[in-house]
């Protein structure tokens, strides 16, 4: 029996990518909105998109460090329901965040070694969801979308407060062996499912959404 693991198909860049994430049977669309990113898209770009999501599905904006500026403009423009935080925000700028704009708020924990775990426990105390992802390892990375996993083995059987998703290097051919070891019952997708740097490929979000699916889960 297919398990119920919930799926998130981040950068959607073209107006095209949302039916096509849906059909794919994505719960959570995420718009990136960072320069750097082959994924960044413009405010009324995504609000266009955004519009088209239906009920049911969370619309998630991807930011990076933005201001109060930016954030402002971002929610007066882009209909949402998520903020997915991904720079180097503190514990006290997620709960400002979170208090200023009344969205949930998820925040992105680069993983790399043992070291790094202690900031999910600190982020579970201010964030209503952690988003696990592998640590970026060249100066010049982005601080997420490099289609980089991490040792899933430093996971496996450790919970945190808050629910969890797990994101890095994911695709239809790993994702299968990510949810067994690591327990994820949410998984994030980006680079793994494009046939081009921001080209979200329909087949491949198709089978990126069954192989997720596929699993059997010894655990919650
Ligand atoms: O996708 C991007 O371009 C991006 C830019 C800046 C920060 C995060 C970004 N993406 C997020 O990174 C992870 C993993 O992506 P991938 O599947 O390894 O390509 C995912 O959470 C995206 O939401």
């Amino acid at each position: 029996m297919p398990s119920d693991v919930k799926v998130k198909i981040c950068g959607l860049t073209q107006s095209s990518d949302v039916p096509a994430a849906i059909l794919a049977g994505a719960h959570y669309v995420g718009f990136v909105f960072y320069p750097r990113s082959p994924r960044n898209v413009t405010l009324p770009d995504a609000a266009f998109m955004a519009q088209s999501v239906p009920a049911g599905i969370c619309r998630v904006a991807l930011t990076v460090d933005a201001t109060d500026a930016e954030l402002d403009r971002l929610v007066a423009t882009v209909p949402l329901d998520m903020l997915q935080l991904h720079g180097r925000e503190s514990p006290d700028r997620v709960a400002a965040i979170r208090a200023r704009f009344g969205l949930p708020v998820m925040k992105a924990v680069g993983v790399a070694d043992e070291g790094d775990l202690a900031a999910l426990s600190d982020y579970s105390q201010v964030a209503d969801q952690l988003l696990i992802d592998a640590k970026p390892t060249q100066p010049d990375d982005l601080p997420g979308g490099n289609g980089l996993a991490f040792d899933w083995r430093l996971i496996a059987n450790r919970r945190w407060s808050v629910p969890w998703m797990l994101a890095g290097g994911l695709n239809a051919r790993n994702v299968a062996q990510a949810v067994r070891m690591t327990g994820a019952q949410q998984v994030d997708v980006s680079s793994g499912v494009e046939s081009a740097p921001g080209e979200k490929d329909g087949p491949l979000m198709r089978a990126f959404v069954q192989a997720a699916r596929a699993t059997e889960q010894a655990q919650g």
